[in-house]
């Protein structure tokens, strides 16, 4: 029989050890978040799901799990387990600080626990336009990266909504790692992806979470060469239908 590989995943007892302390409020960068074989079955879960699950946009594609936000709802329906476990029961688990009354990243949203995962496929050359997540979410963004490396810009808007054209600081995201974002990054700023084929220039100057990377190391003359990236981005949808709403809905048409 063979024995399985000890795990490597460590997740800090506090959150607020894992904070990226460049950024603004807030942002928080867990390296070992889910284990090697985690990885390669959740990318086979992904690869295996049917051809109707995938949205092909432009150049990227996605999956939305349960399903697709209509008019910012969701219908209530269970993530599939392989989306739940481990990852669900972690993000539950991570608290903000070693106090016994300390609260978990999700006590205060509506569900407690994150509800929906969008699934991100990035080929090299493929990133996401500057945007942010809007209203349809309790402002907390979990996102778990799958098979590559690659850096997610943050973005400031001028005073007169305008975007600033350069990102204001760069989160490099290695696989298997999380990064939540919350309060300001998600309210104030903006993120993105570059259309690149490699992330340039990285180092300890340039990038906001170099001195938690579990390999910088690897980034030889401040390099990443883009190969293909998935992500989940885990969240909590505020509104949820039952189906029976639903259909109500459908009848008033
Ligand atoms: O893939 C990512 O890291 C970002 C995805 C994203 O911004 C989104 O789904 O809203
Ligand atoms: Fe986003």
């Amino acid at each position: 029989m063979e024995i399985e590989p000890a795990s490597n995943i460590s997740l800090p007892a506090a959150l607020e050890d894992a904070r990226i302390t460049a950024l603004p409020s807030a942002a928080y960068y867990i390296p070992d978040f889910i284990s090697e074989g985690e990885e390669q079955a959740i990318l086979q879960k992904i690869a295996s799901a049917p051809k109707p699950k995938w949205k092909q946009l432009t150049h990227r594609r996605l999956q939305t799990w349960p399903s697709d936000l209509v008019n910012n709802k969701l219908i209530d329906a269970p993530l599939p387990d392989w989306l739940q476990e481990p990852i669900v029961s972690q993000l539950t688990s991570l608290c903000l600080s070693q106090d016994s009354n300390s609260p978990g990243i999700f006590s205060n949203s509506p569900h407690k626990r994150p509800n929906h995962v969008l699934i991100n496929e990035y080929p090299p050359g493929i990133g996401i336009m500057p945007h942010k997540d809007g209203s349809a979410y309790h402002p907390i963004v979990c996102t778990v990266s799958l098979g590559a490396s690659l850096c997610l810009d943050i973005y400031k808007s001028k005073e007169d909504g305008a975007l600033d054209p350069a990102p204001a600081w760069r989160i490099l995201q290695e696989p298997r790692s999380l990064l939540i974002t919350t309060d300001d990054l998600y309210t104030e700023y903006l993120h993105g992806i570059a259309d690149s084929i490699e992330d340039t220039n990285l180092s300890e100057s340039t990038v906001a979470n170099w001195n938690m990377l579990r390999s910088s190391h690897t980034f030889t003359e401040g390099r990443n060469v883009r190969s293909t990236r998935t992500s989940l981005t885990y969240r909590d949808v505020l509104k949820v239908s039952k189906l029976g709403n639903k259909l109500g809905m459908f009848q008033k048409k």
